[in-house]
């Protein structure tokens, strides 16, 4: 089950590898025009060679500024504006860093990637969780120029040859929302354009996705957000969103016009509101090479986390299968992270009549503890409400509180993915200290901050020292006194998507198979040690995203090869996929990752 465990590879051998692959590149333009490209841009970095062939002659000052001059000026003015913000509110300080950063990202791509790359941990909170929820809600006042493509309902008809407005001919990575549900935030219309720009950036940082190749797409299909819908300045149609076939419509033309230019690019589709995530993942899902980040990203996360939660417990793996899980919210992240704990219980006890009867999970929606007595049940829904009677938990009854839930069930982990800020309260959390296992785990996986289910501190204070933390935003680790530390881990899909997507392109997987999906989670799962999972730490560093990517990538790709999937990406076809080992694809993979240098230009016309 674990193959692709801890190798020799390590960060450098990635950077290296990646950084080889760089040579010069053509460009089309001359002058003013390249300066104003911010992909070719080199402010004041262009050599003196440089600038005579492409024009740039004295529209520059004289003096040549190094990458590493122009990285240390950048980081500087960062700093500079980290301690001139000391003591604003958190928003200010988060929202004034964001600006700076997409400055520099409209301005000279290969810069920002390099600084994102090298500061992975400092600035994945400001351009993804939880800045981006904040610059999602702010973005008509932040808004200064167009990033990525938007089709709305006014369009249809017309995408097949809008799509070739898009300037890049080929796009190996397409991230597409309809804003319907981003993050915990609800429904922010056209607002929601920063989910796909913030999970490309980590493509980009992550994944090494060139990022003349990704593309940040927004469906507006009209918002239901009445604000919104009132406010003179939305940039979005004024219109309550389509629904039913007419929604469809818009959804299968974008699918076709995409892959009609772009064959073999990935499609990611995220922060689509529960019924269409799960309605358009059927539908599209064995027809292109797509997945849905918030069902299945999150499902792998989740997974590696509640494994790791079993190895924390000193328990063999397979004891799994006997977890008491409690989850709370039956959206499509929590049914996603259900169905993936079932699909693995399933392969432990190698029956499904066996997963049926033992699986031991508990599903909470906004109504309560989720039963078959309930009316009207979702089909997504119904295969985990639970049944009430001989056999069960005495004392459940449909709708029961969270409370209620925790006290008679006494689970073993109790994870969040409701949306709901704080709903483990200092009760719930006192009610966990009694649960059967001696070192519960707690996940709070909600996102942003703000609907983060509950505090690291508030779950040391009250659970005890012993419990396990996983949030899906960042905080930080909590003292505990006497030099003891209570370990914080981010239980994000930042961890796999990024690999899920790379395997897939660079396997050129014709679609993404569920198999693909559980190699991804297994990889993350199998990548910690003992002696870190015993000290809580279920995650391993967001600094060393590349180096996870890569293990994850390779898994992805074996397991396309193996389920017959893969067709080759590129130069390499699927025998020379077939004919790699183990490390012979890690290699594959880091070779292929883009990694920031200037590379010198050569004009032609
Ligand atoms: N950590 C991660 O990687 C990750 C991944 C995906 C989603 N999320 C987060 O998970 C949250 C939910 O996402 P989703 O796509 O499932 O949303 P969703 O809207 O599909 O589902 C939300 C669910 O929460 C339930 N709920 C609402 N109020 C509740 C309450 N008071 N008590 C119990 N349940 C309640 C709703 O009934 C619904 O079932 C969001 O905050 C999102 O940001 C995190
Ligand atoms: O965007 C994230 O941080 C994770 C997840 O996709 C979410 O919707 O919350
Ligand atoms: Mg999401």
């Amino acid at each position: 089950m674990w193959k692709l465990g801890r190798s020799a590879w390590n960060l450098r051998q990635v950077r290296s590898f990646s950084a080889a692959v760089s040579g010069p590149c053509i460009v089309h333009k001359r002058g003013t025009d390249i300066l104003h490209d911010p992909w070719y841009n080199k402010d004041t970095g262009f050599p003196l060679t440089e600038r005579d062939r492409l024009g740039l002659r004295g529209l520059l000052p004289p003096r040549v500024i190094s990458f590493e001059q122009q990285y240390e000026r950048f980081m500087n003015s960062y700093r500079s504006l980290e301690h001139n913000t000391r003591g604003e509110s958190n928003s200010i300080v988060s929202l004034a860093k964001w600006r700076i950063l997409n400055r520099l990202h409209d301005r000279n791509e290969t810069l920002y990637y390099r600084v994102l790359i090298d500061n992975i941990k400092d600035f994945a909170p400001i351009i993804y969780t939880p800045t981006v929820g904040l610059v999602c809600q702010n973005y008509g006042g932040l808004y200064r120029r167009p990033r990525g493509m938007y089709f709305s309902a006014k369009d249809k008809g017309e995408m097949m040859s809008m799509i070739y407005n898009w300037p890049s001919h080929h796009v190996d990575m397409i991230v597409v929302t309809d804003g319907s549900r981003i993050l915990g935030l609800g429904d922010l219309g056209v607002q929601g354009i920063g989910i796909p720009i913030g999970k490309l950036d980590i493509y980009v940082a992550a994944a090494g996705i060139n990022p003349q190749r990704v593309l940040p797409v927004m469906l507006d299909v009209g918002t239901n957000n009445q604000k919104l819908l009132q406010d003179n300045l939305y940039l979005g149609l004024r219109q309550p969103r389509l629904e039913g076939d007419e929604y469809l419509s818009i959804v299968d033309e974008f699918m076709e016009a995409a892959h009609s230019r772009w064959p073999k690019a990935v499609i990611q589709f995220e922060d689509f509101q529960m019924k269409w995530a799960f309605e358009t993942l059927q539908r599209y899902r064995k027809r292109f090479c797509m997945f849905n980040d918030d069902i299945q990203g999150t499902a792998g996360v989740a997974l590696a986390g509640l494994l790791g939660a079993v190895r924390a417990q000193g328990r063999p793996l397979n004891d799994f299968v006997k977890q008491k899980i409690v989850v709370v919210g039956a959206g499509s992240a929590g049914i996603g992270v259900l169905k993936t704990a079932k699909q693995m219980v399933t392969k432990m006890l190698g029956s499904d009549e066996s997963a049926e009867v033992q699986c031991q999970f508990w599903l909470l929606d906004k109504d309560g503890l989720v039963t078959k007595a309930r009316n009207s049940l979702d089909p997504a829904v119904a295969p985990f409400a639970r049944g009430l009677g001989p056999g069960e938990v005495e004392g459940l009854h449909e709708g029961a509180s969270l409370l209620e839930v925790v006290k008679k069930v006494k689970p073993h982990v109790l994870l969040g993915l409701s949306g709901v800020g704080g709903i483990f309260n200092a009760e719930v959390l006192k009610a966990m200290r009694e649960s059967d296992c001696p070192r519960p785990a707690i996940f709070p996986m909600s996102n942003p901050t703000t609907n983060a289910e509950c505090t690291p501190e508030d779950v040391f204070k009250y659970v005890g020292e012993n419990a396990i933390f996983a949030s899906g935003s960042p905080f930080n680790d909590v003292p505990l006194g006497e030099g003891k530390i209570g370990y914080v881990n981010q239980a994000n899909n930042m961890y796999l998507f990024p690999g899920i997507g790379l395997g897939a392109l660079l396997s050129g997987a014709r679609h993404i198979s569920d198999g693909m999906l559980q190699a991804a989670a297994e990889c993350l799962a199998s990548y910690m040690t003992d002696d870190q999972i015993q000290k809580g730490i279920l995650f391993p560093s967001i600094s060393s995203i590349r180096l996870i990517t890569t293990r994850v990538g390779a898994a992805v790709v074996r397991a396309a090869i193996a389920e017959d999937l893969a067709e080759g990406h590129g130069d390499v076809d699927l025998k020379q996929l077939t004919n790699m080992s183990e490390l012979d694809t890690m290699d594959y993979v880091a070779r292929n990752m883009w990694y920031p240098i200037y590379s010198p230009l050569v004009h032609e016309k």
